[in-house]
């Protein structure tokens, strides 16, 4: 077996590509590996170690938090405070920006602690996303949501943990995506994808088809076209980062559209579908809302949602060409 690059080996023979100090990014970048090991920790023990259920509180956007939502959310939050390189953190777990009381600090944060929640239960994957931004507001003064509320251009870093059959640490600086899958035996996550490229064609579509006649017409159209084309799949998990992971290495396009039940989408645009854009836009693919570039969105609210469509490049085309024509 040939030996595998680390993460701090990576960042160090790419320092020339990365878009901050590597001081800093390796840092940053290891805080979250190392808090992606605990998660991973209690996620593989939840069903022994009672951290399966709600906690018994709900999140903003009104859903029911899970035992590991809250977790993960304070291990993170936690991680990030101590880093002394994070100013402040939007959270899908939190009402409001979470400030970390260190205003001389430069980085901010916007994390999904935990994606995927509905199958924590029934074992089956789940991750974490998050972006990485420079802040906007002065060094040395107290960070205001506006520091959170940037365009998925401004990222220096989008990523995700995947806690599936292997554990992977997927990110982009804006050089390319890189995969790093954690060795349970030796305790590292060991680069094992470099430079992934998404194909700009495949016969994978995903999409949660319950909310179909809540779907708009050009919606239903793409719908539709796939399954006429025939020799289409359809392939569900129900944990976006996880179907985003399957489509990323084998191609295909997620869609998350507007329902009856979620007019704006469900999505987040912060901490999950920008963070995922960068990933799919450094690998080839696209990342729209149906009609605009999601990194363009100017975003006004931390929790604010979209619809999403995401994936090899040439079907989300054809998705927004159905769209444009029929809506
Ligand atoms: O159950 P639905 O409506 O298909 O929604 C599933 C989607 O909701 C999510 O679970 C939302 O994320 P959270 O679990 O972080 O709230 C996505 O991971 C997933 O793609
Ligand atoms: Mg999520
Ligand atoms: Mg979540």
């Amino acid at each position: 077996m040939s030996q595998k690059t680390t993460l701090r080996q990576f960042l160090k023979a790419n320092e020339a590509n990365l878009p901050a100090p590597l001081s800093e990014l390796d840092h940053l970048l290891h805080s979250i590996a190392r808090t992606a090991k605990t998660v991973h920790a209690h996620v593989t023990r939840a069903a022994i170690t009672d951290l399966y259920g709600t906690a018994g509180s709900s999140n903003i956007q009104g859903e029911e938090q899970q035992k590991l939502d809250v977790l993960a959310n304070t291990l993170f939050v936690t991680t990030f405070r101590e880093s002394n390189l994070v100013c402040v953190v939007g959270s899908e777990e939190e009402e409001e920006i979470i400030l970390m009381d260190n205003n001389d600090a430069e980085y901010v944060v916007a994390m999904d602690p935990l994606d995927g929640s509905s199958n924590i239960d029934v074992n089956v994957s789940i991750g974490t996303i998050f972006s990485v931004f420079k802040r906007k507001s002065e060094k040395g003064t107290k960070p205001k949501v506006e520091d959170v509320l940037q365009k998925g251009t401004e990222q220096l870093i989008g990523g995700y943990v995947l806690y599936g059959t292997a554990t992977a640490f997927v990110f982009t600086t804006g050089n390319g995506v890189h995969i790093f899958t954690y060795d349970p035996k030796g305790g590292e996550f060991l680069l094992t994808h470099t430079n992934l490229e998404i194909v700009k064609d495949s016969k994978t579509y995903s999409c949660n088809e319950g909310g179909f006649l809540g779907f708009t017409e050009g919606v239903k159209k793409y719908i539709d076209f796939c399954k006429e084309e025939g020799d289409y799949k359809a392939r569900y998990i129900g944990s976006l980062v996880a179907d985003f992971h399957r489509n990323m290495l084998k191609g295909g396009i997620f869609i998350y559209p507007s329902t009856q039940k979620t007019p704006k989408g469900k999505l987040r645009l912060l901490y999950e579908c920008n963070p995922l854009a960068f990933i799919a836009e450094q690998a080839g693919g696209k990342a729209y809302d149906g009609r605009v570039r999601i990194m363009e969105i100017e975003p006004e609210s931390l929790h604010q949602r979209t619809t999403y469509y995401v994936g090899s490049a040439n079907m989300v085309d054809k998705a927004l060409e159905l769209i444009e024509t029929h809506e």
